[in-house]
């Protein structure tokens, strides 16, 4: 296990956070992502993704939607569901006022922004909704 742990590890420290990522990249397991993302990174990282903002403390990007009707948003989320689990990386997911969705990203294991929140959030914006 520690091999395998260790390739992750190398890997993360050889991909160059701006460009590599994309909707298609893979979400990697938390325990081998080792740091959450710096301010600028962040900064970086947010001109791939559409409609996020990230919070004051650099620890949580967000979006906000507003669908036609209340089952059009359950049917967004079980979407996002799928995506979620199919990754290993789940946002948390708000529906207010019967239309109105909040899709918040962060890595809960490291209190924090990773890559892996960026992925999610590219995939969130390819879906459509
Ligand atoms: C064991 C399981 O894979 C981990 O707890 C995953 C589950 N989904 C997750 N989702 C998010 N957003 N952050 C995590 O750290 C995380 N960890």
């Amino acid at each position: 296990m520690q091999g395998r742990l260790f390739q992750l590890a190398l890997f993360r420290t050889q991909r160059n956070f701006s460009t590599e990522i994309t909707s298609k990249s893979r979400c990697l397991p938390c325990e081998g992502i080792g740091k959450t993302l710096e301010k600028e990174q962040v900064q970086q990282l947010l001109h791939k993704v559409k409609g996020w903002k990230v919070s004051p403390d650099n620890k949580q990007i967000s979006k906000d939607l507003e669908l036609s009707d209340f089952m059009s948003a359950i049917r967004y989320f079980q979407r996002i569901a799928d995506v979620a689990e199919a990754e290993g990386h789940h946002p948390d997911l708000h529906l207010t006022g019967y239309n109105k969705v909040r899709i918040d990203l962060s890595t809960h294991a490291l209190k924090g922004l990773t890559e892996n929140d960026f992925i999610m959030a590219m995939k969130i914006d390819s879906l459509g909704h």
